[in-house]
């Protein structure tokens, strides 16, 4: 039966489901359910036309068990309290997954970013971080990028926040400029850890990426930087898209040509055009056949309306919460693969997190050595997640929340909140 999607159920109905299969303390449950802290702002700022609008932000701090509060900031117009919350519960368990020392965190503003100007978007991003200035912090909470922000955004919330403190504070933020103490390799952490994921589930198959199809659904940070590796990784990409729509072609697109038209301002995927192209609907990149899916936009893309009609082997979740959860028992079903969000996206926060520890130690890492270090913990969570499924006879998606819900629940039973 089809019903309203709601993010915030679909991540605690999914935990309560491993917290059974994974045989896990239920007690510690209630404490996971609820985040830590939702904090609302409001957040007036004058136009260019002299008015003044308000609009509404949020941070939500949902766990700080494993060490301090981290996750992205979201600039989108239907951004709300509900979506920030599942947001933030996802980080808690990616970060137990990834094994790095973080809690979890989102924020937002419910604002559609491209109807303000540069001006107007700076002061916007001013005043969310004077409102929320007294809730972050290098050793509290530490925001990045997400959804339409980027490094440029992030130098704008270091520097206002640096200038609250009277002090330069690196560590307030990751995926800053490499010029303002940011980390070489973290804007295409994300996409590189997808093609990563990628990688070890065709391995364990006894399959290579090069020669592989795949769809992308979503050209911006994440999508467009996991095309561009698996272009150069001789896998061969047929279809992609963005807000506008999208392209196919059977023979592969030219990632490297569409990337350079892509990174014009405004640039958009139903304007570019080339000898071989067809223009398609957003609905057919998610139902074109190629061997791998991967989902780089919102949530809820692939629902009970068309998980029937997917034609692809194995999905890679590069955006947070893509699949429903009625669309899971229907892929399971249909025997097709997934690699859940929480492992497959976890690139970005991994080298959020080597960002950080440069900017604590007042070091720089080269581009080799950060890569190189992505690598080594995704395998190595991969293999931790690969266990469960042997052990629970599940699901790589039921595998990974199991993989972080026991780390959750060990250091609260270790730190002692249970008599
Ligand atoms: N930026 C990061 O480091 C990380 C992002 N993520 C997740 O990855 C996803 C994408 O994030 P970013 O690439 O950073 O955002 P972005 O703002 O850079 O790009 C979003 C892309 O999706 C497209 N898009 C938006 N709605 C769409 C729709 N309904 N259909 C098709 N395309 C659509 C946009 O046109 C744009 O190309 C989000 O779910 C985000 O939470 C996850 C981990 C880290
Ligand atoms: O880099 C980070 O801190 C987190 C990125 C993020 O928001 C996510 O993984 O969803």
């Amino acid at each position: 039966m089809s019903h309203t999607y709601d993010p915030y159920t679909n991540v605690i109905d999914t935990m309560t489901k491993a917290m059974e299969i994974g045989h896990i303390d239920q007690s510690m449950f209630e404490i996971l359910k609820n985040p830590q802290r939702e904090t609302k702002v409001y957040l007036p700022v004058e136009m260019d036309d002299g008015s003044v609008k308000v609009f509404e932000g949020y941070r939500v701090q949902h766990s700080n068990i494993r060490g301090p509060f981290k996750g992205g900031i979201r600039y989108h117009q239907d951004c709300n309290l509900n979506e920030v919350k599942a947001l933030a519960t996802w980080m808690t368990l990616k970060c137990a997954v990834a094994d790095i020392p973080y809690g979890g965190a989102k924020g937002g503003i419910k604002v559609d970013p491209h109807t303000l100007s540069k001006r107007e978007l700076r002061s916007l991003t001013r005043r969310y971080t004077f409102a929320i200035a007294p809730i972050i912090g290098s050793d509290t909470d530490i925001p990045s990028p997400d959804v339409n922000t980027n490094p440029q955004t992030m130098a704008w919330v270091l520097d206002t926040y640096s200038q609250l403190k009277g002090h330069p504070c690196p560590g307030v933020v990751t995926g800053k400029p490499v010029e303002l103490a940011g980390s070489r390799g973290r804007n295409f952490a994300t996409g590189r850890g997808v093609v990563i994921s990628t990688k070890l589930l065709l391995a364990r198959e006894g399959k290579q990426l090069a020669g592989t199809t795949a769809a992308i659904q979503g050209m911006g940070n994440v999508g467009a930087n996991a095309a561009r590796v698996f272009y150069h990784r001789g896998v061969k990409v047929v279809a992609i898209s963005d807000i506008s729509g999208g392209l196919f072609c059977e023979d592969g697109l030219d990632i490297d040509t569409i990337s350079v038209f892509l990174e014009k301002e405004n640039a958009l995927l139903k304007d570019y055009d080339a000898p071989g192209i067809r223009h398609i609907s957003n609905e057919e990149v998610l139902t074109c056949p190629c061997d791998v899916l991967v989902p780089a936009a919102m949530e809820n893309q692939i629902t009970e309306q068309n998980a029937d009609q997917l034609r692809c082997s194995y999905i890679v979740e590069a955006a947070n919460g893509p699949t429903t959860e009625e669309a899971d028992a229907i892929l399971e079903k249909r025997g097709i693969t997934l690699i859940p969000d929480i492992f497959a996206n976890s690139g970005g926060v991994i080298v959020s997190y080597f960002e950080w520890v440069q900017n604590i130690q007042e070091l720089t890492w080269d581009r080799d050595q950060v890569n190189k270090m992505l690598e080594k913990l995704m395998s190595r969570s991969f293999q931790s997640i690969l266990d469960v499924t042997e052990e629970c006879h599940c699901s790589f998606r039921m595998a990974a929340y199991i993989v972080a819900l026991r780390k959750l629940v060990y250091t609260e039973q270790i730190k002692g909140i249970f008599p």
